[in-house]
């Protein structure tokens, strides 16, 4: 039976799969690992059609299945709102703000910016058509503002409801990606590369390293060699950065090597917010470069890096600011207008100046990307119009090793060379439809090429600055080949070193295994045949208030555990003592990437058949232990998880080097 996590009732990859530490010694691929452009496209059309069907089924079942106030109690609609506000945002599209219609605040929801949401009437039933379509631009207590490309005809003056609905506007660039994958790339920028990354073409690479003099001073020893190794590639580089090894440090030094060479760089990343960090560390560079993407899903901080900002302060869109004024005017005269004649005259005419309005933005556009050194936006971003025939010296992807092989081709359709940095021993991208998920939908880039070429096209960050070194040796020993250091500033570093945190018997160690074999904390399932363990989640609350006793601060503890009823009920525990509000209690997947001063893992498997479930997948192991910088603490009933000899080494690691507690004596 699938066993339930807690992603949003997704589901994941949880398959075994053979890890490359470092990669094999010029492995070429087996027959497995083969994969032609043709029968990669083939492929994977069906598969991202499943998974577009399965967003959708997921949203209709949320919303569509349910009344409208179930709808709002679960999170997933807005109900009883007014249109307060009508604005012209930068490309023509129209923003309408939507107050409450009674109280001063939203109810609580789960909507976020960047949302895609229909607007319907507050009476409509499940089944009427919706007023318009948009994405969620803007949210306050007070209010949401929702970017619509036209204004509806009718209803805004109503009672008005939003609901969230399935994003299809990636599946169709996913789809899209892959026709022009399979027809044109002949001619394109990347028509060296595909041959590469299909094995049909060796990767070649410079015959001597490339020296260069680093912009961070403070680059180790293998950063600097895979940023030489990188500029010397002359089509692929793999840059597998571990836990806490500065991956993102050492791609940001080849984004600033890379234009200083005078090349133009595409540097994309699958999340906003992994994109956002690279925008945020390359500001204070003198680097000509812009981020592309809705200013609603950008950080506040790097907005004036966007190109929207940037758009505006360029000569030619101040014709296009005259424009939006006078629609705005023609928009709330629109709005008090009853008249039908006169409405439709309103928006044919605002329709001409929306036009006129764009054609403007556009060449403002076309400005700031041609004066642009480097580009940087999500990979479904890479395939905005802005930059439709625009082409890069070099793509660099981060956290590639957690993004679809389909959306990592968006951006590399776009270069003659790329540099992948990631690591696929922690967990793939998310997927939420079982048979794509079976049918390899997940198998990410970054992953087959490791198989394909291994070390030939791979290079390992080998120093970690987050982990004691006892924390990051089970890691290192069982996924890395051993091969990873601790930093000096991290090597022994204890809790009770952090500021008024005192050396007591919680803070004193760096690994804690508490056992709760024999403890009778058996695991159960909720109604949603996901896993609990009540036992095993009290005595992780009570080392959370023993590190907290000693000085500890919540909000650089962390607990980790995989199963979703398991941090539901960890959460309502949380929610009974006040000091621990600001303790985060997640998924492993909701962790990575991450980190927390105090890790604890509750691993939730306790039955008399020895049965382990996902827990089992050494990536998500690997993510969930590496969180920790100065202490992880482990509880789990040793017997069952002792069943998978994984496991059984990271139970017997923690035993001997680590302090070893019964759950009973603890929670006594
Ligand atoms: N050469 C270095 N010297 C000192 N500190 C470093 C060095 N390289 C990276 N760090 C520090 O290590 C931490 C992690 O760096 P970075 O964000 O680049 O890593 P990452 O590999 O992208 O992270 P993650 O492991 O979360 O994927 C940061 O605090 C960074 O300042």
């Amino acid at each position: 039976m699938a066993e339930k996590m807690a992603t949003s009732g997704k589901s994941h990859n949880s398959k075994e799969k053979k890890s490359y530490p470092g990669g094999g010694k010029n492995s070429k691929s087996s027959s497995h690992d083969e994969m032609t452009l043709d029968k990669f496209v083939s492929k994977m059309l069906p598969l991202i059609e499943l998974e577009k069907e399965a967003e959708i089924t997921a949203s209709k079942d949320t919303i569509a299945m349910l009344k409208p106030e179930v709808a709002q109690k679960r999170g997933c609609a807005i109900l009883n709102l007014k249109c307060a506000d009508v604005q012209t945002g930068l490309l023509g599209k129209t923003l309408l703000e939507l107050q409450p219609n009674r109280g001063d605040i939203l109810p609580p929801h789960k909507l976020t910016p960047h949302d895609v949401v229909v607007l319907k009437s507050n009476k409509a039933d499940s089944t009427s058509a919706a007023l318009g379509q948009g994405v969620v631009y803007r949210l306050k207590d007070d209010c949401i503002t929702v970017a619509v490309d036209d204004i509806p005809e009718d209803g805004l003056n109503s009672s008005l409801r939003l609901e969230k609905v399935a994003n299809e506007v990636t599946y169709r660039r996913l789809k899209d990606t892959l026709v022009e994958l399979s027809k044109g790339v002949l001619q394109g920028p990347a028509a060296d590369l595909v041959p590469v990354l299909f094995g049909s073409k060796r990767p070649t690479f410079s015959q001597k390293p490339i020296s260069f003099s680093p912009f961070n001073k403070g680059l180790d020893n293998s950063q600097a060699a895979a940023v030489s190794k990188a500029l010397g590639a002359h089509d692929v580089l793999l840059l597998h950065g571990p836990p806490g090894t500065g991956k993102t440090t050492a791609v940001l030094e080849i984004i600033l090597q890379e234009v200083k060479r005078g090349s133009k760089v595409l540097a994309c990343a699958a999340s906003n917010i992994a994109v956002d960090n690279m925008v945020e560390r390359l500001a204070c560079h003198k680097v000509k470069l812009v981020r592309l993407g809705h200013p609603a899903r950008l950080l506040p901080q790097i907005l004036e890096s966007s190109l929207d900002a940037q758009v505006l302060k360029g000569d030619n869109s101040s014709l296009a600011n005259d424009i939006r004024k006078e629609i705005k005017v023609l928009n709330s005269k629109f709005l008090k207008t009853r008249d039908r004649k006169s409405r439709g005259e309103l928006r044919r005419e605002l329709r001409q100046l929306g036009k006129e309005e764009r054609k403007r933005q556009q060449q403002a556009i076309s400005d700031v990307i041609r004066d642009s050194n480097v580009i940087l936006t999500t990979l479904t971003g890479a395939l905005s119009r802005q930059l439709q025939d625009v082409s890069f010296d070099v793509v660099i992807i981060d956290e590639a090793a957690q993004a679809l092989e389909v959306a990592c081709w968006i951006a590399l359709l776009k270069g003659r060379r790329c540099i992948l940095a990631g690591d696929h021993l922690q967990l793939p991208p998310t997927i939420q439809s079982v048979e794509a998920d079976k049918g390899g939908l997940g198998r990410t880039l970054f992953e087959r090429l490791a198989a394909m070429y291994g070390n030939e096209v791979m290079v390992m960050l080998t120093v970690q600055y987050r982990m004691h070194h006892l924390i990051m040796e089970w890691s290192s020993q069982e996924l890395y080949g051993g091969k990873i250091q601790a930093h000096g500033s991290v090597n022994r570093h204890t809790l009770y070193d952090l500021e008024d945190v005192q050396k007591a018997s919680a803070t004193e160690p760096t690994l804690i295994l508490i056992d709760s074999s024999g403890c009778n904390m058996e695991e159960r399932k909720d109604e949603g045949d996901s896993s609990f363990n009540e036992g095993e989640a009290q005595v992780a609350m009570a080392h959370a208030k023993k590190l907290l006793d000693a000085g500890v601060n919540a909000s650089e503890i962390g607990i980790i555990t995989p199963y979703a009823a398991q941090v539901g009920l960890l959460r309502t525990m949380r929610a009974e003592d006040r000091r621990l509000s600001e303790l985060e209690i997640s998924t492993v997947d909701g962790f990575q990437g991450r980190e927390k001063e105090a890790i604890i893992i509750s691993m939730v498997r306790s039955n008399e058949k020895n049965e382990v479930g996902f827990l089992n997948d050494r990536r998500r192991m690997n993510v969930a232990v590496t969180r920790a910088r100065r202490q992880c603490c482990i509880v789990c009933d040793s017997e069952t998880v002792s069943s998978d000899s994984f496991l059984k080494r990271l139970v017997e690691y923690f035993q001997e080097i680590g302090e070893y507690y019964s759950a009973m004596d603890y929670a006594s």
